[in-house]
């Protein structure tokens, strides 16, 4: 019989912490789980889910435009900010009942509150209450960081853009990677006037070429894209924002958002207290396993900072489970993780980009074409697809796609990717025709090598 009031502890119910606490339950393990928001954590209530679904909406101006191109007598009213948030309230409410339904069915004790770490063995709820456990996984995920300026607490973070009473009509956003660009994206289709700022380059990181296809897109679907500038102050008049630019002017905005990175939530956790290290931003730091330096504490998904990724989470929490319960040692292979950035036009990616590939010895094969789709719809959107090729192994280590559709897209070549293929066992494949994909096989002779 064991000393503990429970067999695991987890601290968060988001992706890691959920996955973790019902398959810990399944392996016979006694779990409890506290949640001080909402069941579901930052990707369901806050992150992916209502994103992507603002994503759709977005979508329906250029669908109709289309539409009418290909002879649909059809038109766009206006769009209902308040029917759309209503739906989306409800449907959060339902997957939050479903996570939370998920949990209870497994046989977790489900905790409605804060907890903190008050120990290697102890858990304490916001009540005070002190709970023993022979394991505690802290899966509390992060939050959106803020630049310290004048006039900061006036900008919101994503957490806000699903709160929206009404929409702005002017909207400044700061940042260049994936929350500002699929931000700006959204808001642009929803009819918003964006402006989007950025110290340095956007998406910065992700393969440059393909960046610049979409950059160019955004700017032609009418965002303003600013880079090489920083803010010093906003101020508030009235119900709009106004905010001076570092060496430039005053413009005014009805809201201004910040997305400029996510930190982990590790402040006042208890952590060092309990002997745990973390590192420089917060970030609890982690071993392959998700073990800690203190054993009986564990770590999983964005807390950790290692890739901050909805499906990375939760493999490292299943991983985390099967292995300290279910006498199945895993580790989360972090090695050729996709991605899609949900931006209009849609970016997909793995591997390496040409950036890093320079200086290796590799092949760039690239393609760039308008999909017929849109071509005779008479728009100017472009797919761009690229594949990296070792040229000693021919094995493919990198693929960037460009364009409708690239998430679904990306997934399945990672999988190609993840079996190690080559170049020519790509080539080998037969092509589906007509299809934007037909051209990851089909690309004959290198566009440059580097
Ligand atoms: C706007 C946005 C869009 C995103 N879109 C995508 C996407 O399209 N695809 C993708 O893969 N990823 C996306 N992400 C990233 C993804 O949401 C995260 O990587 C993922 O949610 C991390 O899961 P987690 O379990 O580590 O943390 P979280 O999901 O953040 O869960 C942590 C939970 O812990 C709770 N908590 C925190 N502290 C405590 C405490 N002391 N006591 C009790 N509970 C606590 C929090 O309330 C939260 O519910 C997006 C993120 C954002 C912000
Ligand atoms: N589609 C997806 O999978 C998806 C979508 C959204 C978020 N996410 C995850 O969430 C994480 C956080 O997203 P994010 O866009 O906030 O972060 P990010 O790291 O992608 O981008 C941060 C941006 O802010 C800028 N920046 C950072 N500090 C700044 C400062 N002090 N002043 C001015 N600019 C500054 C950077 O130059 C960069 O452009 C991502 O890394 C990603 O893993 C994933």
């Amino acid at each position: 019989m064991s000393n503990f009031d429970f067999d695991l502890f987890v601290i968060g119910g988001g992706s890691g912490g959920v996955r973790a606490a019902r398959i810990a339950a399944g392996h016979g393990a006694k779990v409890a789980l506290a949640e001080e928001y909402r069941m579901g954590g930052t990707c369901v209530i806050r992150g992916c889910v209502p994103k992507k679904l603002m994503v759709y909406a977005s979508g329906y101006p250029e669908a109709v435009r289309e539409a009418q191109a290909y002879g649909w007598d059809a038109t766009i009213g206006a769009f209902d900010w308040e029917v759309f948030h209503r739906k989306l309230e409800a449907e959060l409410d339902r997957l939050e009942g479903l996570y939370r339904k998920g949990q209870e069915g497994a046989g977790v004790t489900l905790h409605d509150c804060r907890a903190t770490v008050a120990g290697p063995h102890e858990v304490r709820l916001a009540d005070g209450r002190i709970v023993s456990a022979k394991h505690i996984l802290v899966a509390v995920g992060g939050k959106p960081f803020v630049p310290e300026f004048e006039g900061c607490e006036h900008v919101l973070t994503s957490n806000d853009m699903f709160k929206f009473k009404t929409l702005p009509k002017t909207m400044l956003i700061v940042g260049g990677g994936y929350i500002a660009c699929e931000f700006a994206c959204i808001l642009n289709g929803l009819g918003v006037e964006v402006s989007l700022l950025n110290r340095s380059a956007l998406l910065r990181g992700f393969d440059a070429e393909s960046r610049d296809v979409i950059v160019g897109q955004m700017e032609r679907a009418g965002v303003r894209i600013r880079t090489g500038h920083v803010i010093d102050r906003v101020t508030c008049k009235g119900t709009a924002f106004s905010v001076h630019i570092a060496g430039q002017t005053e413009e005014t905005y009805d809201a201004v958002l910040y997305a400029t990175g996510r930190v982990p939530l590790t402040e006042g956790l208890g952590l060092e207290e309990a002997g745990v290290k973390l590192g420089q931003r917060g970030e609890v730091l982690v071993d392959e396993w998700s073990q800690t330096n203190v054993p009986s504490i564990f770590a999983v998904g964005d807390v950790t900072d290692r890739i901050q990724l909805t499906p990375v989470a939760i493999r490292e929490g299943h991983a985390f489970a099967d292995t300290v319960f279910g006498a199945n040692p895993r580790k989360m292979d972090h090695d050729l993780v996709a991605s899609a950035v949900f931006t209009q036009p849609e970016f997909g990616t793995c591997g390496v980009t040409e950036e890093e590939a320079a200086g290796t010895g590799a092949d760039i094969y690239t393609s760039s074409f308008r999909p017929m789709k849109s071509l005779f719809a008479g728009n100017d959107e472009k797919v761009f697809l690229k594949l990296v090729v070792d040229q000693k192994t021919q094995v493919v280590t990198g693929c960037h796609i460009v364009g409708p559709d690239a998430g679904e897209m990306i997934q399945m070549v990672a999988i190609a990717m993840k079996m190690g293929a080559t170049k020519a066992q790509f080539d080998a494949t037969c092509a589906v025709h007509p299809t934007m994909a037909e051209e990851l096989v089909t690309m004959r002779s290198p566009t440059r090598s580097v």
